[in-house]
Protein backbone atom coordinates (compact mmCIF):
# COMPACT_ATOMS: atom_id res chain seq x y z
CA UNK A 1 0.00 0.00 0.00
CA UNK A 2 1.27 3.51 -0.97
CA UNK A 3 2.06 5.20 2.13
CA UNK A 4 0.19 3.16 4.75
CA UNK A 5 1.27 0.20 7.09
CA UNK A 6 0.49 -2.97 6.74
CA UNK A 7 0.67 -5.61 9.99
CA UNK A 8 0.25 -8.82 8.76
CA UNK A 9 -0.58 -12.35 11.04
CA UNK A 10 2.40 -10.80 13.37
CA UNK A 11 3.54 -13.48 16.04
CA UNK A 12 5.94 -12.89 18.86
CA UNK A 13 6.42 -14.64 22.01
CA UNK A 14 8.50 -13.26 24.97
CA UNK A 15 9.00 -16.46 27.24
CA UNK A 16 5.53 -17.56 28.64
CA UNK A 17 4.11 -14.12 27.43
CA UNK A 18 2.32 -14.64 24.00
CA UNK A 19 2.50 -10.85 23.05
CA UNK A 20 1.46 -10.57 19.32
CA UNK A 21 -1.24 -13.20 18.48
CA UNK A 22 -1.69 -13.25 14.87
CA UNK A 23 -1.63 -9.32 15.07
CA UNK A 24 -3.24 -8.16 11.25
CA UNK A 25 -4.55 -4.61 10.38
CA UNK A 26 -3.85 -1.59 7.90
CA UNK A 27 -3.08 1.60 8.52
CA UNK A 28 -4.02 3.94 5.38
CA UNK A 29 -3.62 7.35 4.48
CA UNK A 30 -5.63 10.14 4.98
CA UNK A 31 -7.29 9.05 8.44
CA UNK A 32 -6.27 8.89 11.94
CA UNK A 33 -6.45 5.50 12.94
CA UNK A 34 -6.41 4.63 16.85
CA UNK A 35 -4.61 1.83 18.24
CA UNK A 36 -6.86 1.13 21.36
CA UNK A 37 -6.46 -2.13 24.12
CA UNK A 38 -5.68 -2.21 27.56
CA UNK A 39 -1.92 -2.41 28.96
CA UNK A 40 -0.20 -5.36 27.63
CA UNK A 41 -2.37 -5.98 24.59
CA UNK A 42 1.00 -5.92 22.19
CA UNK A 43 0.46 -2.36 21.10
CA UNK A 44 3.67 -1.18 22.02
CA UNK A 45 5.71 -4.71 20.47
CA UNK A 46 3.86 -4.21 17.32
CA UNK A 47 4.79 -0.81 16.90
CA UNK A 48 8.39 -1.99 17.35
CA UNK A 49 7.97 -4.89 15.08
CA UNK A 50 7.18 -2.06 12.37
CA UNK A 51 9.90 -0.64 13.36
CA UNK A 52 12.55 -3.73 12.89
CA UNK A 53 13.17 -3.22 17.00
CA UNK A 54 11.91 -6.36 17.17
CA UNK A 55 11.83 -9.64 15.18
CA UNK A 56 8.59 -11.32 14.96
CA UNK A 57 8.10 -15.02 15.08
CA UNK A 58 5.92 -14.91 12.50
CA UNK A 59 4.12 -12.55 10.01
CA UNK A 60 5.59 -9.25 8.64
CA UNK A 61 4.81 -5.39 8.80
CA UNK A 62 5.55 -3.14 6.03
CA UNK A 63 5.85 0.28 5.60
CA UNK A 64 4.84 2.15 2.18
CA UNK A 65 4.52 -1.55 0.86
CA UNK A 66 8.45 -2.15 2.83
CA UNK A 67 10.11 -3.82 5.63
CA UNK A 68 11.45 -0.78 7.55
CA UNK A 69 14.90 -1.82 7.76
CA UNK A 70 15.20 -2.48 4.05
CA UNK A 71 14.38 1.35 3.24
CA UNK A 72 16.90 3.81 2.27
CA UNK A 73 16.07 6.87 4.27
CA UNK A 74 13.56 5.46 6.63
CA UNK A 75 12.31 9.00 8.15
CA UNK A 76 11.18 10.21 5.15
CA UNK A 77 8.90 7.35 5.15
CA UNK A 78 7.76 6.71 8.76
CA UNK A 79 8.27 8.80 11.34
CA UNK A 80 7.79 7.03 15.53
CA UNK A 81 7.16 8.60 18.59
CA UNK A 82 8.02 5.34 20.89
CA UNK A 83 9.53 7.10 24.04
CA UNK A 84 9.47 10.61 24.95
CA UNK A 85 11.92 9.99 27.18
CA UNK A 86 14.51 8.64 25.31
CA UNK A 87 16.54 11.91 24.96
CA UNK A 88 20.12 13.26 25.74
CA UNK A 89 19.43 15.29 28.60
CA UNK A 90 22.26 18.08 27.85
CA UNK A 91 21.88 18.54 24.59
CA UNK A 92 19.24 21.89 23.46
CA UNK A 93 15.91 20.79 21.44
CA UNK A 94 17.32 22.16 18.37
CA UNK A 95 20.59 20.74 18.44
CA UNK A 96 19.14 17.18 19.09
CA UNK A 97 16.82 17.15 16.02
CA UNK A 98 20.12 18.89 14.05
CA UNK A 99 21.82 15.65 14.90
CA UNK A 100 19.12 13.85 13.92
CA UNK A 101 18.64 15.59 11.19
CA UNK A 102 22.07 14.92 10.03
CA UNK A 103 22.19 11.16 10.42
CA UNK A 104 19.40 11.14 8.02
CA UNK A 105 21.04 13.76 5.66
CA UNK A 106 17.81 15.64 6.12
CA UNK A 107 18.34 19.93 5.48
CA UNK A 108 18.61 22.06 8.75
CA UNK A 109 15.98 24.08 7.38
CA UNK A 110 13.41 20.70 8.33
CA UNK A 111 15.05 21.28 11.79
CA UNK A 112 13.21 24.97 12.50
CA UNK A 113 10.46 24.10 10.52
CA UNK A 114 9.19 21.46 12.47
CA UNK A 115 9.87 23.25 15.83
CA UNK A 116 7.55 25.79 14.65
CA UNK A 117 5.13 22.54 13.96
CA UNK A 118 4.96 21.40 17.30
CA UNK A 119 5.29 24.86 19.32
CA UNK A 120 8.59 24.73 20.50
CA UNK A 121 9.99 27.44 18.44
CA UNK A 122 10.59 29.50 21.33
CA UNK A 123 12.68 26.80 23.41
CA UNK A 124 14.72 25.86 20.80
CA UNK A 125 17.54 26.61 22.61
CA UNK A 126 16.61 25.08 25.83
CA UNK A 127 18.30 21.59 27.28
CA UNK A 128 15.84 19.14 27.02
CA UNK A 129 16.75 17.85 30.02
CA UNK A 130 14.63 20.52 31.43
CA UNK A 131 11.89 20.28 29.62
CA UNK A 132 8.15 19.11 30.95
CA UNK A 133 6.74 15.67 30.36
CA UNK A 134 4.55 18.02 27.02
CA UNK A 135 7.12 19.70 25.71
CA UNK A 136 9.28 16.43 25.83
CA UNK A 137 6.19 14.95 23.61
CA UNK A 138 6.19 17.81 21.63
CA UNK A 139 9.88 17.71 20.53
CA UNK A 140 9.39 13.37 19.57
CA UNK A 141 6.43 14.72 17.63
CA UNK A 142 9.00 16.97 16.10
CA UNK A 143 11.34 14.50 15.77
CA UNK A 144 8.43 11.98 13.59
CA UNK A 145 8.00 15.20 11.57
CA UNK A 146 11.38 15.51 10.39
CA UNK A 147 11.65 13.73 7.16
CA UNK A 148 8.02 14.88 6.25
CA UNK A 149 6.77 11.63 6.02
CA UNK A 150 4.09 10.02 4.87
CA UNK A 151 2.96 8.01 7.52
CA UNK A 152 3.40 8.31 11.36
CA UNK A 153 3.02 6.27 14.48
CA UNK A 154 2.96 7.64 17.79
CA UNK A 155 2.38 5.40 21.04
CA UNK A 156 0.75 6.82 23.55
CA UNK A 157 1.55 10.33 22.73
CA UNK A 158 -1.38 11.71 25.04
CA UNK A 159 0.46 10.23 28.20
CA UNK A 160 0.55 12.66 30.96
CA UNK A 161 -0.61 15.19 28.94
CA UNK A 162 -2.97 18.46 30.62
CA UNK A 163 -5.95 19.23 28.85
CA UNK A 164 -4.68 21.66 26.46
CA UNK A 165 -1.65 19.54 25.23
CA UNK A 166 -4.24 16.49 24.57
CA UNK A 167 -6.01 19.30 22.61
CA UNK A 168 -2.90 20.62 20.63
CA UNK A 169 -2.09 16.75 19.96
CA UNK A 170 -6.08 16.02 18.46
CA UNK A 171 -5.99 18.87 16.18
CA UNK A 172 -2.18 18.35 14.88
CA UNK A 173 -3.14 14.43 14.34
CA UNK A 174 -6.17 15.78 12.81
CA UNK A 175 -4.05 18.32 10.47
CA UNK A 176 -1.67 15.58 9.12
CA UNK A 177 -3.71 13.11 8.36
CA UNK A 178 -6.61 15.92 6.56
CA UNK A 179 -2.85 16.14 5.00
CA UNK A 180 -3.05 13.05 3.19
CA UNK A 181 -0.51 11.15 5.65
CA UNK A 182 -1.70 7.35 7.50
CA UNK A 183 -1.42 8.35 11.07
CA UNK A 184 -1.10 5.52 13.66
CA UNK A 185 -1.89 6.41 17.62
CA UNK A 186 -2.02 4.25 20.50
CA UNK A 187 -3.53 4.68 23.62
CA UNK A 188 -5.21 2.48 26.76
CA UNK A 189 -7.63 5.18 27.47
CA UNK A 190 -10.71 5.27 24.52
CA UNK A 191 -11.13 9.02 25.83
CA UNK A 192 -8.15 10.00 24.80
CA UNK A 193 -9.01 9.12 21.22
CA UNK A 194 -12.28 10.89 21.32
CA UNK A 195 -12.62 13.61 18.41
CA UNK A 196 -9.33 12.45 17.00
CA UNK A 197 -9.77 9.24 15.35
CA UNK A 198 -11.20 8.67 12.27
CA UNK A 199 -10.92 4.67 12.31
CA UNK A 200 -10.45 2.16 15.02
CA UNK A 201 -8.47 -0.95 15.47
CA UNK A 202 -8.97 -2.88 18.67
CA UNK A 203 -6.73 -4.98 20.37
CA UNK A 204 -6.63 -7.32 23.21
CA UNK A 205 -4.24 -10.21 24.22
CA UNK A 206 -1.57 -9.61 21.13
CA UNK A 207 -4.61 -9.40 18.26
CA UNK A 208 -7.03 -7.44 16.78
CA UNK A 209 -10.64 -7.21 18.17
CA UNK A 210 -12.28 -4.90 16.23
CA UNK A 211 -11.38 -3.28 13.08
CA UNK A 212 -13.92 -0.43 12.56
CA UNK A 213 -14.59 3.04 11.56
CA UNK A 214 -15.54 5.46 14.10
CA UNK A 215 -18.89 7.25 12.57
CA UNK A 216 -20.03 3.50 11.80
CA UNK A 217 -19.39 2.21 15.47
CA UNK A 218 -20.59 5.50 17.01
CA UNK A 219 -24.07 5.23 14.93
CA UNK A 220 -24.67 2.13 15.15
CA UNK A 221 -24.53 1.86 19.05
CA UNK A 222 -26.48 5.06 19.53
CA UNK A 223 -29.14 3.57 16.88
CA UNK A 224 -32.77 3.55 18.48
CA UNK A 225 -31.43 4.71 21.90
CA UNK A 226 -33.43 8.11 22.96
CA UNK A 227 -32.27 10.00 26.30
CA UNK A 228 -34.74 11.05 28.14
CA UNK A 229 -34.43 13.94 30.75
CA UNK A 230 -36.99 14.05 33.62
CA UNK A 231 -37.81 15.10 37.50
CA UNK A 232 -39.53 12.19 37.90
CA UNK A 233 -36.84 9.19 37.08
CA UNK A 234 -38.45 6.24 39.25
CA UNK A 235 -41.76 7.17 37.22
CA UNK A 236 -40.06 7.39 33.89
CA UNK A 237 -38.40 4.45 34.23
CA UNK A 238 -41.47 2.11 35.29
CA UNK A 239 -43.98 3.12 32.82
CA UNK A 240 -41.14 2.86 29.70
CA UNK A 241 -39.62 -0.67 31.13
CA UNK A 242 -43.61 -2.04 31.51
CA UNK A 243 -44.09 -0.47 27.75
CA UNK A 244 -40.89 -3.25 27.06
CA UNK A 245 -38.30 -0.80 26.59
CA UNK A 246 -34.71 -1.18 27.98
CA UNK A 247 -34.38 1.30 30.47
CA UNK A 248 -30.89 2.89 31.80
CA UNK A 249 -30.16 5.51 34.30
CA UNK A 250 -27.59 7.61 32.94
CA UNK A 251 -27.30 10.43 35.06
CA UNK A 252 -30.00 11.80 38.15
CA UNK A 253 -32.01 13.55 35.84
CA UNK A 254 -31.82 11.52 32.94
CA UNK A 255 -32.55 7.84 31.68
CA UNK A 256 -31.15 6.20 28.36
CA UNK A 257 -33.80 4.20 26.54
CA UNK A 258 -33.79 1.74 23.95
CA UNK A 259 -36.84 -0.17 22.07
CA UNK A 260 -39.41 2.81 21.64
CA UNK A 261 -39.24 5.54 19.43
CA UNK A 262 -39.15 8.93 20.49
CA UNK A 263 -42.99 9.40 20.11
CA UNK A 264 -43.82 6.72 21.88
CA UNK A 265 -41.93 7.14 24.81
CA UNK A 266 -43.70 10.95 24.47
CA UNK A 267 -47.32 9.19 24.04
CA UNK A 268 -45.94 6.66 27.23
CA UNK A 269 -44.62 9.36 29.60
CA UNK A 270 -48.01 11.80 28.60
CA UNK A 271 -50.46 9.34 29.31
CA UNK A 272 -49.62 8.41 32.39
CA UNK A 273 -48.86 11.95 33.58
CA UNK A 274 -44.68 11.74 33.92
CA UNK A 275 -43.04 15.00 33.79
CA UNK A 276 -39.96 15.46 31.44
CA UNK A 277 -38.14 18.32 30.11
CA UNK A 278 -36.34 16.77 27.25
CA UNK A 279 -35.84 13.58 24.21
CA UNK A 280 -32.91 13.97 22.28
CA UNK A 281 -30.96 10.98 20.37
CA UNK A 282 -28.63 9.70 22.46
CA UNK A 283 -24.87 10.61 22.04
CA UNK A 284 -22.43 8.23 22.23
CA UNK A 285 -18.95 8.45 23.51
CA UNK A 286 -15.81 6.88 22.27
CA UNK A 287 -15.75 5.58 25.43
CA UNK A 288 -19.00 3.37 25.48
CA UNK A 289 -18.75 2.65 22.51
CA UNK A 290 -15.92 0.28 23.09
CA UNK A 291 -17.32 -1.13 25.98
CA UNK A 292 -20.45 -2.13 24.08
CA UNK A 293 -18.12 -3.44 20.99
CA UNK A 294 -15.72 -5.71 23.48
CA UNK A 295 -18.63 -7.18 25.97
CA UNK A 296 -18.92 -9.41 24.08
CA UNK A 297 -15.49 -10.84 23.78
CA UNK A 298 -14.46 -13.20 26.45
CA UNK A 299 -10.52 -12.04 26.11
CA UNK A 300 -11.21 -8.56 26.59
CA UNK A 301 -12.88 -8.78 29.39
CA UNK A 302 -10.61 -10.94 30.84
CA UNK A 303 -7.58 -7.83 30.10
CA UNK A 304 -9.94 -5.92 31.42
CA UNK A 305 -9.43 -7.58 34.90
CA UNK A 306 -13.14 -8.08 34.95
CA UNK A 307 -12.97 -12.21 35.47
CA UNK A 308 -13.82 -11.67 38.70
CA UNK A 309 -17.14 -10.41 38.08
CA UNK A 310 -18.06 -12.73 35.21
CA UNK A 311 -17.43 -15.67 38.40
CA UNK A 312 -20.24 -13.38 40.52
CA UNK A 313 -22.83 -13.16 37.79
CA UNK A 314 -21.92 -16.88 36.76
CA UNK A 315 -22.18 -18.15 39.99
CA UNK A 316 -25.81 -16.07 40.84
N1 LIG B 1 10.97 -7.26 25.98
C1 LIG B 1 10.00 -7.94 26.57
N2 LIG B 1 10.27 -8.99 27.37
C2 LIG B 1 9.29 -9.68 27.97
N3 LIG B 1 7.98 -9.42 27.85
C3 LIG B 1 7.64 -8.39 27.06
C4 LIG B 1 8.62 -7.58 26.40
N4 LIG B 1 7.97 -6.63 25.68
C5 LIG B 1 6.65 -6.82 25.91
N5 LIG B 1 6.45 -7.86 26.73
C6 LIG B 1 5.15 -8.39 27.17
O1 LIG B 1 4.33 -8.52 26.03
C7 LIG B 1 2.99 -8.13 26.31
C8 LIG B 1 2.58 -7.01 25.38
O2 LIG B 1 3.25 -5.82 25.77
P1 LIG B 1 3.13 -4.43 25.01
O3 LIG B 1 4.06 -3.47 25.69
O4 LIG B 1 3.30 -4.64 23.56
O5 LIG B 1 1.62 -4.03 25.30
P2 LIG B 1 0.90 -2.63 25.14
O6 LIG B 1 -0.42 -2.90 24.54
O7 LIG B 1 1.80 -1.67 24.46
O8 LIG B 1 0.68 -2.18 26.63
P3 LIG B 1 0.87 -0.74 27.29
O9 LIG B 1 -0.40 -0.01 27.07
O10 LIG B 1 1.07 -1.10 28.72
O11 LIG B 1 2.07 -0.09 26.68
C9 LIG B 1 2.97 -7.75 27.77
O12 LIG B 1 2.53 -8.86 28.51
C10 LIG B 1 4.41 -7.41 28.07
O13 LIG B 1 4.69 -7.65 29.42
Amino acid sequence: MDGGIEVEGLRKRFGATQALDGMSFVVRPGRVTGFVGPNGAGKSTTMRVVLGLDRPDAGRALVGGQPYRSLAEPLRRLGSLLDAGALQPSRTARNHLLWLAQTQGLPPSRVDHVLGQVGLADAARRRAGGFSLGMRQRLGIAAALLGDPPALMLDEPFNGLDPEGIRWIRALLTSLAAAGRAVLVSSHLMSELEGVADHLVVVGRGRVVADTGVRELLDGVAAGRVTVRTAAPSAAEEVLARAGAEVRSSGPDSLTVTGLTGEAIVARLTGNGVPFAELSSHRVTLEEAYLELTRDAAQFRASLGQEDQETREAGR
